[in-house]
């Protein structure tokens, strides 16, 4: 064995002990559990939990300047020094997914690679988890008889939004006219190759006219939206350079005539990571099968490593 190196200065200077984190700077973490998370996820820290009640930070700017569109801009929806503690506290304690599927076309089958890591939490207007101050004790229950979902209702294992984003969700939907989200989706873009390709939130799952709101947090990224330009429409693309804390929630007709994406990025500060939180309101069974489907999947659960500082598999 070979002693490490010291230089002939560092011998006359006294070692620095590690510094010994003080008691009030490291309150312990409460976790909550539940028989569908991968791992007892972390509840939020209370200089977390104490900013919410401040919530929004400043009031919207209203976008409604194309044909269809109407959005509520917050610049930002959470203050800085918060956005920045929440971007680091939901990276290292959510479980993510790297989900991969086959579309067939014809007698083509092709793999894909969501290019993103995501996680979904909740279940649609029709069922709900028995309230309890406890996650592991709630259930998933009929929302009208309240009787015991059977088992064979969904193929999925739908999951209680946990309490460290539900916090969250009562701030947004007390600043979006009150209404009620029953999905939380995250997205983790962890450089700038990650990206969503043009898509609208279908309607089908979520009703007409659904209202999603949407927070960025970590790296800035372009939010791009184009009209899916029905004859006769003359609509300008829309580009917004979405920052740490920024909400924007779309609403009216906004998913039935726009499509929206993050692009690929080069360059920039993408490769510091975004995380994208979106709160929606699920009305039918087919849309917890497709969010559990394509945002959890059967693979691998991923956990952000601090030591790595990536996303690595968690055992
Ligand atoms: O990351 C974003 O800002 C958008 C995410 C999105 O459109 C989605 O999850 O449906
Ligand atoms: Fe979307």
């Amino acid at each position: 064995m070979t002693m490490a190196k010291r230089t002939l200065e560092s011998f006359y200077k006294p070692i620095s002990k590690p510094k010994k984190p003080r008691i009030e700077d490291t309150p312990p973490s409460s976790y909550s559990r539940h028989p569908s998370y991968p791992f007892p996820i972390a509840d939020l820290p209370p200089s977390i939990a104490n900013a919410l009640p401040d919530l929004p930070a400043t009031t919207p700017r209203r976008i409604t300047n194309q044909p269809h569109l109407d959005l509520l801009y917050y610049q930002p929806f959470i203050p800085p020094t918060t956005a920045r503690e929440l971007f680091h506290f939901l990276r290292r304690e959510l479980p993510f997914y790297r989900v991969q599927y086959t579309i067939r076309r014809g007698s083509t089958t092709t793999q894909i690679t969501t290019p993103r890591f995501t996680t979904v939490f909740g279940v649609d207007d029709t069922s709900i988890f028995t309230p309890s101050p406890n996650t592991s004790n709630s259930t998933l229950v009929d929302s009208k008889t309240h009787t015991p979902i059977p088992s064979t209702k969904y193929k999925s294992t739908p999951r209680p939004i946990p309490p460290c984003l539900d916090a969250l969700r009562h701030r947004v939907e007390a600043a979006t006219d009150g209404t009620a989200y029953n999905f939380c989706l995250v997205n983790y873009y962890a450089s700038g190759d990650d990206s969503i390709a043009y898509h609208s939130d279908d309607e089908r799952f979520l009703g007409p006219n659904p209202c999603i709101a949407s927070l960025s947090l970590g790296a800035k990224r372009d939010f791009l939206m184009k009209h899916k330009l029905t004859e006769g429409v003359e609509a300008a693309p829309v580009k917004m350079s979405l920052a740490e804390g920024d909400m924007v929630v779309m609403r009216g007709e906004t998913q039935a005539n726009w499509l929206h994406s993050v692009p690929k990025r080069r360059g920039g500060e993408a490769w510091q990571g975004r995380i994208n939180i979106t709160f929606r309101r699920g009305v039918v069974p087919a849309g917890t099968e497709n969010y559990y489907r394509y945002n959890v999947g059967e693979g691998r659960v991923y956990r952000w490593s601090e030591e790595e500082e990536r996303m690595v598999e968690s055992c």
